[in-house]
């Protein structure tokens, strides 16, 4: 077995932020100890606590330590009182997006699957969401979010503009055609070309980009009837690929088929860098209770696996959360009826990689009221 020694760059955020990503970490520790590897774990500053403790929403510190390390975990960044003041100078959000730009992650990658177990918690039928297992290809540094921005008219207009070149689409459309290829050939681009130019680049190059790839079937789909189809058919989806704002829009609605916007994780990829963060937000008013589910970012954990190579070490974290929702433990959004912590969960998916016998004396523990969280 070869030995790894990894250098990741832990960015908590804000929020339930800190709380996620306690339990992903312990999680990665777990892994770390079961496989013989060696996580160093670097702590930084980002989002609201970083600009109260410097001004900044993404310190040089910040960056430069993302640049050197060999990935990212991140959290979530954001809170109320930037989001209820809409003339602070700075915002969390803009650390978030700078360091995306920065670390040249263009391919944000949200898989969504429907579990068994959670079937009968949906509020969708399960007869139509049973099986559902989508890859969305989010493009991450382009479009609206990084358009010129501006008001005028005396404050009284305001104007984001959506901008995209034919390379920024290309490279993210190769990637959704090859993962395509390793899955069940089928790759739908969402987008707005009925109305909108950009929209018309995109189907105007990934079309070009097709013959590239036979085995791949393309078709194209207006985003608003997608919004509709991913909830009423998604087993017809394989591989998603859209602009930036589409896919943060359609992403959060997929999460409903999974059961919970705690359960999607995602990596973002692109020059070099990658940045593993659930889809999720700070979700303030969670914030200290122990009800947020960890189980988003563990998964976003098992993905920096992936992203290291450790298929075996990510799908023993991918297991072990099986077994967390075949044994019900879960946080309160996903049952009302079992009552375990953000930290119960946590623990019980680290004791299952760690050794399934031991977390099974772990639940039995925290039945008990004597848990002891490693
Ligand atoms: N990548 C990020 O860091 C990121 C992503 C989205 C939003 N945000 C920021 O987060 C803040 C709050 O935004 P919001 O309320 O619109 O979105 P949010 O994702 O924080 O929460 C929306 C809802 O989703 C559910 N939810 C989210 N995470 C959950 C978890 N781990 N477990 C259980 N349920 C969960 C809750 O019902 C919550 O009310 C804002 O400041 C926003 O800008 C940050
Ligand atoms: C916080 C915000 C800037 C971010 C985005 O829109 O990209 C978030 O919603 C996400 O999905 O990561
Ligand atoms: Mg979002």
């Amino acid at each position: 077995m070869d030995i790894l020694s990894k250098q990741i760059v832990v960015l908590p955020g804000d929020g339930i932020g800190p709380e996620v990503c306690a339990e992903a970490v312990r999680v990665l520790r777990a892994v770390a100890e079961r496989f013989g590897h060696e996580f160093q774990f670097d702590y930084q500053l980002m989002g609201a606590c970083a600009i109260d403790a410097t001004g900044s929403p993404l310190p040089e510190l910040t960056l430069d330590a993302c640049h050197q390390a060999d990935a990212v975990l991140l959290g979530a960044i954001g809170d109320p009182k930037y989001d209820n003041d809409p003339t602070a100078p700075v915002r969390p959000e803009q650390g978030l997006l700078r360091l995306r730009k920065e670390l040249g992650l263009y391919a944000n990658i949200r898989p969504v699957t429907a579990y068994d177990q959670l079937l009968e918690h949906s509020p969708l039928k399960a007869e139509r969401i049973q099986g559902t297992d989508i890859l969305i290809f989010r493009e991450l540094t382009g479009g609206v979010y990084f358009g010129e921005k501006g008001r005028f008219d005396e404050g009284n207009s305001a104007y984001d503009n959506c901008t995209y070149s034919r390379a920024e689409i290309e490279r993210i459309a190769h990637r959704a055609f090859r993962a395509a290829e390793t899955r069940r050939h089928k790759l739908t681009l969402v987008d707005k070309a009925n109305v909108l130019e950009t929209s018309r680049l995109w189907r105007e190059t990934v079309r070009q980009l097709a013959p590239q790839y036979p085995s791949v079937a393309l078709d194209y789909l207006f985003v608003d009837n997608a919004a509709m189809q991913i909830i009423l058919n998604p087993r017809q989806f394989d591989v998603i690929l859209t602009e930036n704002m589409f896919g943060d829009i359609i992403s959060d609605e997929a999460s409903v088929i999974a059961g919970s916007l705690g359960l999607l994780p995602s990596a973002s990829v692109g020059d070099g860098a990658a940045l593993f963060e659930p889809i999720h937000g700070s979700y303030p008013q969670a914030k200290g209770k122990g009800i947020a589910n960890p189980i988003a970012t563990i998964l976003s954990a098992a993905m920096l696996l992936d992203h290291f190579g450790l298929q075996e070490e990510a799908d023993t974290v991918r297991n072990a959360v099986q077994h967390a929702l075949n044994q019900q433990v879960v946080t309160p959004e996903l049952n009302p009826a079992t009552r375990y912590t953000t930290e119960q969960v946590g623990s019980f998916i680290a004791y299952a990689v760690l050794d399934i016998a031991d977390c099974e004396m772990h639940r039995n523990n925290i039945r008990l009221g004597m848990s002891t969280i490693i």
